[in-house]
């Protein structure tokens, strides 16, 4: 399967070394997939053999810039050159946009358009119109990889979806945002600030690019909202969500909190009342009775409350940049392996 990536940060980055990392899995699990075309806002680099991950990959560990590649072609359309080129999936690693999902959304609606299947980590487009978008996916048979935009590796969109098929799924709650996690955690053990937590994530490089996003709650909003849109098919938007974020949580706070036995969590809820879904997110004090007590750190979980298959629990899924980039290869190889009948 001839791939294209689009967006080269944290974890574009990190998707090109998984595949050099991967190369000889895939090929003795007989899973082709070549990277043909590699964009940035700027431009791209495209090899219609396929691009040597290990020497790109290389190149930007070296701090090299993608247009201080020799093949790079500056200020090319990506659509037409993508189209053109027989790309079969494109991954889609821009900055999410919660105001109006581009530049994610026009690329997702053209390639889908096309045919081309897309597995996303931006979460905007998915936030503002995935109703939308999945129509437009099944009416020109592609597909639409969205594992990434609800927890990347923790696997929460195929929990919902695969495994509690058939069932009434009436509530989801979650610690879905690996940021918060983390900074409240450093501040539990390390009685470091929050700025100071704050700052450790982002070398981590799990903040998101505007991390008032991670922090005043919206990426979890992004999640339990995306979550509830596909599982529970609501159609509900940010405006309609009530959102607490971590910015008013000191060490002090904290501290007291353990004396009790208690730890504080980010914690995004979804619940259907009669024909409608309410949606919070809040910082909650919860004690050990709790399944989220334990989930520490860059974990995170979700769990699902259904009529017929009881309550769900999934914990896991540490927030970073290799784990992100696995979640895309996840929904890649599970559309490949759907191509080619390839099930169990
Ligand atoms: N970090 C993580 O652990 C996770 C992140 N995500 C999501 O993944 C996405 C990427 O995150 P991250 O890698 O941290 O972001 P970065 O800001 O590090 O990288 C964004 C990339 O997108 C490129 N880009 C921006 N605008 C365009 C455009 N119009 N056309 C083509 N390329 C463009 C940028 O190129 P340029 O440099 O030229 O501007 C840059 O290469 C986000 O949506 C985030 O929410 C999802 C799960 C986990
Ligand atoms: N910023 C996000 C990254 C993944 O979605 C997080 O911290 O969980």
């Amino acid at each position: 399967m001839r791939l294209a990536l689009i967006g080269v940060g944290n974890v574009g980055k990190a998707f090109i070394k998984l595949l050099a990392m991967k190369k000889n899995f895939l090929l003795l699990n007989n899973i082709e997939l070549e990277l043909c075309l590699v964009a940035n806002s700027k431009g791209a680099v495209y090899s219609q053999f396929g691009i040597d991950c290990n020497n790109l990959i290389g190149e930007l560990e070296n701090g090299q810039l993608l247009e201080n590649n020799i093949e790079f072609k500056k200020d090319v359309d990506v659509i037409d050159l993508i189209k053109a080129c027989g790309i079969e999936t494109v991954i889609l690693a821009t900055p999410t946009n919660k105001n109006n999902g581009e530049p994610g959304i026009t690329y997702i609606k053209k390639f889908l358009s096309y045919g081309i299947n897309v597995v996303t980590a931006d979460k905007g487009p998915v936030l503002i119109d995935y109703h939308g978008l999945a129509e437009i996916a099944k009416r020109n048979k592609a597909r639409l990889g969205i594992g990434c935009t609800t927890g990347g590796a923790l696997p929460s969109i195929n929990g919902g979806i695969i495994e509690l098929a058939g069932s009434d799924v009436y509530k989801i709650e979650g610690v879905l945002n690996g940021t918060t996690n983390f900074i409240l955690k450093e501040m539990e053990d390390k009685i470091v600030s929050y700025e100071e937590a704050l700052k450790t994530a982002q070398l981590l490089g799990i903040a998101e690019s505007n991390p008032t996003l991670d922090v005043e709650g919206f990426d979890t909003a992004t999640k339990i909202l995306i979550l509830s849109n596909v599982i529970m098919k609501s159609n509900k938007k940010i405006e309609d969500i009530s959102i607490q974020g971590i910015t008013d949580i000191t060490v002090e706070k904290i501290q007291k909190a353990k004396e009790e036995g208690k730890r504080y969590k980010l914690i995004g809820t979804a619940e259907k009342t009669g024909d409608d879904v309410n949606i919070s997110v809040k910082l909650e004090k919860i004690n050990f009775l709790s399944d989220f007590y334990n989930v520490e750190g860059k974990n995170k979980a979700v769990k699902y409350y259904s009529d017929t298959l009881g309550e769900l629990t999934i914990v896991g899924g540490a927030s970073g940049t290799i784990p992100a980039a696995a979640s895309l290869l996840r929904d890649i190889i599970n559309i490949y392996r759907n191509n080619n009948n390839e099930w169990y």
